[in-house]
């Protein structure tokens, strides 16, 4: 590993039961990067989220982030060091508005001053598309506008690493792309990024690569050509017999 990497997992592996859901899993994440991860349902991408946010511990292999590793801190600990992530199915706080959901990790995962994450709330808000939303009770927002702002909280607490899950499913082509266009302004401001996704035409547009996972295994990964010229790729992923 040198330091130009920003995560590195090695071996890493995640049973539940009999079954081996993240399978000896090893990548590096070069620092300011889009990566990009794919996979079949079932295939692993959530439960290595989950391994690397800390919401589940890994059953083997090695975690480190900016060369220290990440031993079993919990996820609030790997927030402050600079872990955001976005869930597939948005976990706001229901009963706040759209800019005291943002506050809480500002002020909590950032270590900012009130005054400080407020400006900084407002500014997300924006780039979100949902400072008009800002005096909302999150509970009551649409389902776009939830998914806009569980990206909104993730960057609120300034990570260093985002993790997207699934963030562009169901979106029009207009809110696709503008969606593509954060997550390259997020990414042009320094931010190191792995992202799960469905719509390929959305991660391709952002990833400089790719790695693919079936039945937890890594089964490539490279530039995201190579990896979508790849005939396994292509009969696991697309369907496609060689
Ligand atoms: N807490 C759990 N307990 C038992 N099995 C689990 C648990 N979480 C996930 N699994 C299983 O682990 C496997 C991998 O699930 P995971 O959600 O990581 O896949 P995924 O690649 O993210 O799928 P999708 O694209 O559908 O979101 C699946 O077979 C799933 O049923």
């Amino acid at each position: 590993m040198t330091d130009q990497m920003l995560l590195s997992a090695r071996g890493l592996t995640k049973r539940f039961g009999a079954v081996t859901v993240v399978d000896d899993v090893t990548f590096d994440v070069p620092r300011g990067k889009v990566l990009g991860i794919l996979g079949p349902n079932g295939a692993g991408k959530t439960t290595l989220f989950n391994l690397i946010s800390g919401d589940l511990a890994a059953n083997g292999g090695e975690l480190s982030l900016d060369g220290s590793l990440l031993s079993a801190e919990p996820p609030y600990k790997r927030c402050q060091r600079g872990i955001g992530r976005t869930y597939q199915v948005p976990q706001p706080f229901g009963d706040m508005t759209a800019f005291e959901n943002l506050m809480v990790p500002a002020m909590m995962s950032a270590k900012m001053s009130e005054a400080d994450a407020s400006e900084h709330a407002a500014e997300v808000l924006r780039d979100c598309g949902l400072l008009a939303r800002a005096n909302n009770r999150a509970g009551g927002l649409t389902l776009l506008d939830r998914k806009r702002l569980e990206l909104a909280r993730a960057l609120a607490g300034k990570p260093k690493l985002l993790l997207l899950d699934e963030i562009a499913g169901g979106l029009t082509e207009a809110e696709g792309a503008e969606l593509v266009s954060l997550v390259r302004r997020v990414r042009d401001r320094g931010v190191t990024i792995l992202w799960i996704e469905h719509v390929l035409h959305a991660l391709m547009a952002v990833a400089d690569s790719v790695l693919v996972l079936n039945f937890g295994k890594k089964i490539a990964e490279g530039s995201p050509d190579t990896v979508m010229q790849n005939s396994e790729v292509q009969r696991v992923y697309m369907g496609i017999e060689a």
